[in-house]
């Protein structure tokens, strides 16, 4: 579908105090559930480290380094999308425990048209549950260099064609919006293992 995985994987974990790649939301990794989903949908998939980071081995995904050091995840997704073999990329979070098949897709096929898909929650934009074509490639680095780095504002940018998802229309499939939750603390992760037991739990 000319669209290529990207998994962000280079953060440090400040706010888990350990690692959160390597952390188990049911049977699973963090890292592992995310790149099992994006392999499930795009015949490549990218997983992208920091610079400074241990070698990394992802079955089924390619590593890359980030080009650009000290940048976050603005940073890492610059490196998706000039290492990406295809025009566009679908990018998420190493830490999304609850990522949609369905509803990735439904994002990618959302606008072809569009440089940039992404979706507003009540606390505004989430740029790492997004659709981004190469387009975007010359803003997100003039970003880096003046390190002006909350991706949000680059569905702002005069350049590039953005569609924003609303919660009126992918609230319907996701009313919880579990797609686009993250792990951050330990308490997130607590929470994130309550929701997949209750989600197991005969109903
Ligand atoms: N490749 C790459 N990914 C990053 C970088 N910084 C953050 N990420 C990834 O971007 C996503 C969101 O990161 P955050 O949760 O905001 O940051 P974090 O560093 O993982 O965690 P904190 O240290 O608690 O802020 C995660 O998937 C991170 O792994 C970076 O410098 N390079």
């Amino acid at each position: 579908m000319n669209v290529t995985g990207v998994v962000l994987a280079g953060g440090k974990s400040r706010r888990m105090g350990e690692d959160k790649r390597f952390l188990t939301v049911g049977e699973e990794t963090l890292l592992a559930r995310t790149t099992s989903v994006m392999a499930q949908l795009f015949s490549e998939v990218l997983v992208i480290i920091a610079q400074d980071s241990p070698p990394l081995t992802v079955s089924g995904c390619i590593v890359h380094r980030d080009l650009i050091a000290d940048c976050g995840s603005l940073g890492g997704l610059y490196t998706g999308l000039a290492r990406a073999t295809e025009p566009r990329v679908f990018v998420v979070a190493c830490d999304m425990p609850f990522l949609n098949p369905d509803m990735i897709q439904w994002f990618v096929d959302r606008d072809p048209a569009a440089d940039i898909v992404m979706a507003r929650l009540p606390a505004g934009l989430q740029p790492l549950h997004a659709l981004y074509s190469k387009r975007a490639l010359p803003v997100l680095e003039r970003m880096a260099i003046t390190h002006a780095l909350k991706i949000q504002q680059i569905a702002s940018e005069p350049s590039l064609h953005t569609t924003v998802v609303l919660p009126a229309e992918w609230g319907e499939r996701d009313p919880r919006a579990q797609s686009f939750q993250n792990v951050n603390t330990p308490a997130d992760l607590d929470a994130a293992r309550a929701a997949l037991r209750n989600r197991s739990l005969p109903q």
